[in-house]
């Protein structure tokens, strides 16, 4: 229950609200209070002395005070409405921002669904929790107190009767709160797998349909939605009894209470009206006593949400830490040696790049090795002593058998992940030192599988460069030979692509990633294997087109095919992590057995 005292932060704004609400909500609670206070004067006075318009001036009162209790409530909830339902917008901005800056290695552990469940239902419960619980436990509490001293006060002994369960029950709530906020842990983590399962099912419609396992996925929703309905019925069991326990106790001594006052009355040792007021006090309290089991599981459920909504929360971001050491003075030796042949910027379209004098321009890899976080500690690292140089203006193709590391090389260069030893630098500057959102602008990226935005085909590549005009789509469109099919969309450019950009081929979305590479003119490209979705006589387009953007940009192309490996100046293969061979194509095709193998194919046909 602690851990809901950490919503402070994001309650502070509304807090004024939030208390007038709790303050409304408390005298429209004691309002209903006072209704048994009149009733003992209307059946003592009115009533007993046949005063009909003592009873209609009573009874008008009566209703005055039930009116202002049902306004007090409705302002209470029109007060929290709008304010409660910011909290949760501005708690789910918090979030959505926090995973954008989380580094990719978080988002490889955690699972989708778990984050996707935390955005929506557990902020759901949060809100019902700042809605009711918050205040209605504290409403219910001044109800209590105030309706128990009351009842002490009419007839302490009738009072001591109604009141005796009291401790039991608060013993009773706490082993409840214990149980149920496990309970409650389990169901929101199995929300959040269920979750996950559904995306994956919907993601993954055509594999499942088109292997026909539509049955056996649905058999592991059912066994995973049974699970849940167990953990639900679970908590239903705890509530129906924390529930019954807070209706049966009190009942038991209500009824005790009014034997009692009966004899009393009947004894003429207590008036009937103060029986009528004592029990219609107490049964004002039965709806404060009996809400409270539900109350406090509602609570038990905000604070498992709170708990899980703070474990993405905690997560540490990246910091772009500053290096101390004189940037170019810590390289080692890189591979077929650090010939500098500065060339300068692409068109000098950007920034960033004040070198050095003495660091080697380009993109360079010094002693790097990688290591996933989640692999395995006795497994070797993905990348060991990677060392290389590519030289300002050259394209370096990257070739290697597959699992070999290239995606992983080329994820380092965008800093998706830093290495874990060595360094990388950028034109002299130390990749670690620069920054990520200006390595992001120098730096521009198109992976083998193309992921698409559910925007149109121009936003989806405009998405490549903030400041891009008209005049750089076209051009971006024209090098990845898109122009042709985007023109041919509905509506252009402005055609939505749909969820993922499903609605186009594959060779389609590759194109519209590379175009988002190239869009922004960027000094440095990273291209995995981009052309593999393309036909040969569309491969052959695109790569004369992209040959006069790699002609100014400093490029690492990671290659399968000789064809995209002819893009490059040079080649670097990659072997086991390492790099083994740099040279042209025909120099490894020559000395080189391992990259003749693999340029041949038949490392390809042997899989
Ligand atoms: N997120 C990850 N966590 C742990 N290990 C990973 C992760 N991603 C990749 N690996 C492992 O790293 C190794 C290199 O993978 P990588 O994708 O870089 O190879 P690749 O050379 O690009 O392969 P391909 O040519 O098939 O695309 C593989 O053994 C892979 O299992």
């Amino acid at each position: 229950m602690r851990s809901l005292l950490r919503l402070w932060p994001f309650v502070r704004p509304v807090r004024a609200r939030l208390f007038t609400a709790a303050f409304v909500a408390v005298v429209a609670s004691c309002v209903s209070l006072v209704i048994p206070l009149v009733l003992k004067w209307l059946v003592d006075g009115p009533v007993a002395a046949g005063d009909t318009g003592g009873v209609w001036l009573g009874g008008g009162f009566l209703l005055l005070l039930g009116l202002a209790e049902a306004l007090l409530f409705g302002l209470r909830r029109w007060l929290v409405a709008r304010p409660l339902s910011g909290v949760e917008a501005a708690m789910r901005a918090a979030l959505y921002r926090r995973l954008q800056r989380l580094p990719v290695a978080f988002h490889d552990r955690w699972p989708s669904g778990q984050l996707l469940s935390r955005g929506t239902t557990d902020l759901q419960k949060l809100r019902m929790f700042l809605t009711f619980p918050l205040t209605f436990l504290l409403v219910n509490g001044v109800t209590i107190l105030v309706g128990g001293v009351l009842l002490v006060a009419q007839r302490w002994s009738l009072g001591l009767v109604l009141l005796s369960p009291l401790l039991p029950l608060l013993v009773l709530c706490s082993v409840f709160e214990a149980k149920y906020g496990r309970a409650a842990r389990v169901v929101q983590d199995q929300i959040g797998d269920l979750t996950t399962v559904v995306e994956e099912s919907v993601l993954g419609i055509r594999i499942i349909k088109g292997f026909g396992r539509h049955r056996s996925q649905a058999r592991a929703f059912k066994e995973l939605t049974g699970r849940l309905r167990a953990s639900e019925l679970r908590k239903a069991r705890l509530l129906a009894w924390i529930w019954g326990l807070n209706t049966t106790l009190p009942e038991c001594a209500l009824g005790a209470a009014l034997v009692l006052g009966a004899v009393q009355v009947a004894d003429g040792v207590l008036s009937a009206g103060t029986l009528v007021a004592f029990l219609s006090t107490a049964l004002a309290l039965r709806w404060p006593v009996e809400s409270i089991g539900f109350l406090l599981a509602m609570s038990n459920e905000a604070a498992t949400a709170t708990d899980r909504y703070f474990e993405v929360m905690d997560e540490p971001e990246v910091r772009d830490a500053p290096v101390a050491d004189e940037p170019g003075t810590r390289d080692a030796p890189v591979a077929d040696g650090p010939e500098v042949r500065d060339v300068p910027p692409a068109g000098g379209e950007r920034a960033g790049g004040d070198r050095p004098r003495s660091a080697p321009g380009g993109l360079v890899f010094s002693g790097v090795e990688f290591r996933y976080p989640d692999a395995p500690p006795d497994a070797p690292p993905t990348l060991q002593d990677v060392t290389l140089h590519i030289r300002p203006g050259e394209t370096m193709a990257l070739v290697g058998a597959t699992g070999s590391g290239k995606t992983t090389l080329t994820a380092l260069v965008p800093r998706l992940y830093d290495p874990t030893a060595g360094r990388i630098t950028l034109d002299g500057r130390d990749l670690a030192a620069i920054g990520r959102d200006e390595v992001r602008s120098l730096v521009a990226v198109a992976f083998e599988e193309p992921t698409l935005f559910s925007a149109t085909a121009a936003e989806n590549v405009l998405m490549g460069a903030a400041d891009a005009q008209e005049g750089d789509l076209r051009r971006a469109l024209r090098v990845a030979q898109a122009d042709g099919f985007v023109d041919a969309l509905p509506q252009g450019g402005a055609t939505p692509v749909g969820e993922q950009g499903l609605s186009l081929s594959g060779g389609q979305r590759q194109r519209l990633a590379l175009a988002r590479a190239v869009v922004g003119r960027p000094r440095f490209l990273i291209l995995d294997d981009p052309l593999s979705a393309l036909d040969v006589h569309t491969e052959a387009l695109v790569e004369a087109a992209l040959r006069q953007v790699l002609a100014t940009t400093t490029a690492l192309v990671v290659a399968h095919r000789p064809s995209t490996v002819l893009l490059a100046d040079r080649v670097a293969l990659l072997s086991g992590g390492r790099i083994t061979a740099v040279g042209t194509h025909h120099e490894l095709l020559r000395d080189n057995a391992e990259y003749a193998t693999l340029m041949s194919g038949e490392e390809e046909a042997a899989r």
